[in-house]
């Protein structure tokens, strides 16, 4: 079967004083369609460089990147832009809401870029999504006016707002309390049920632990990949 995920020798350098840090050194991936993946590693070794390659966010600098039949390597900044709204759920570790618009709002807002809804129905698709994170009551607010974990759960029903089949999260549990970070581990764990693909860079050894699979990254290589029978 076709991997959803293939990166093929990816090296990703920063310019730095003096001359260029590599911080991806030749990263070869597959990961399978449903897979529930986390990156772990210690700080700094390019757990998120590798995250932000995967979701479009960032481009290689040399290497191939296929992500869900999408070669990521040759599509420019708009082209990527689209296919990052079709294609991937971005959960970040501060949530990223826009903070003037209510959650009903920042859950729309991926709809409306893609256009590909009447209007009703991203609205009707919104509140469903926020009802399934707990949120229903909350539609209204701003995101100032909720916790931490209200947050990130309303940007979790953000990152669904599309249905896409990729989920990527960045910390998604580092800025939050444990019963949030437990809220938020749940909704992942449904995530996975319905077949998602979740990638996840995470410090949360429970979250780690949940996982069908672990990435370790040191030193921008892939150190260990181990896989396991999710709890
Ligand atoms: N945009 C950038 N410009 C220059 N250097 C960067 C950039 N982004 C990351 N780096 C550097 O790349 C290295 C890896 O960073 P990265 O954020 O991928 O690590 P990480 O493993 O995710 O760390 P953490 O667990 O602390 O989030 C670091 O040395 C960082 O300073």
């Amino acid at each position: 079967m076709q991997p959803i995920i293939e990166l093929n020798q990816v090296y990703k350098d920063y310019p730095q004083a003096g001359g260029r840090q590599t911080v991806l050194h030749g990263i070869d991936l597959r990961i399978a369609a449903g897979e529930f993946v986390a990156i772990v590693g210690p700080s700094g070794n390019g757990k998120s460089t590798l995250l932000n390659l995967i979701a479009g966010i960032d481009h290689p600098s040399r290497g191939e990147i296929v992500v869900a039949g999408h070669a990521l390597q040759n599509l420019g900044n708009e082209r990527l832009a689209r296919w990052r709204g079709e294609h991937v759920g971005i959960v970040f570790q501060f949530f990223q809401l826009l903070p003037a618009l209510s959650l009903l709002q920042n859950v729309i807002l991926p709809m409306d870029f893609l256009g590909r809804l009447p209007k009703r129905q991203r609205r009707e698709r919104a509140l469903q999504l926020l009802d399934s994170v707990g949120l229903l009551g909350a539609a209204d607010r701003l995101p100032s006016q909720v916790s931490g974990g209200q947050q990130q759960r309303a940007a979790i029903a953000r990152a669904l707002a599309n249905d896409p089949p990729l989920i990527v999260a960045d910390e998604p549990t580092g800025n939050l309390d444990s019963a949030s970070a437990d809220s938020v581990f749940d909704l992942f764990s449904h995530l996975r049920d319905r077949g998602k693909t979740l990638l996840m860079v995470t410090h949360n050894e429970a979250l780690a632990d949940a996982a069908s699979r672990k990435l370790e990254i040191r030193g921008g290589r892939l150190h260990a990949d181990s896989h396991r029978e999710p709890r």
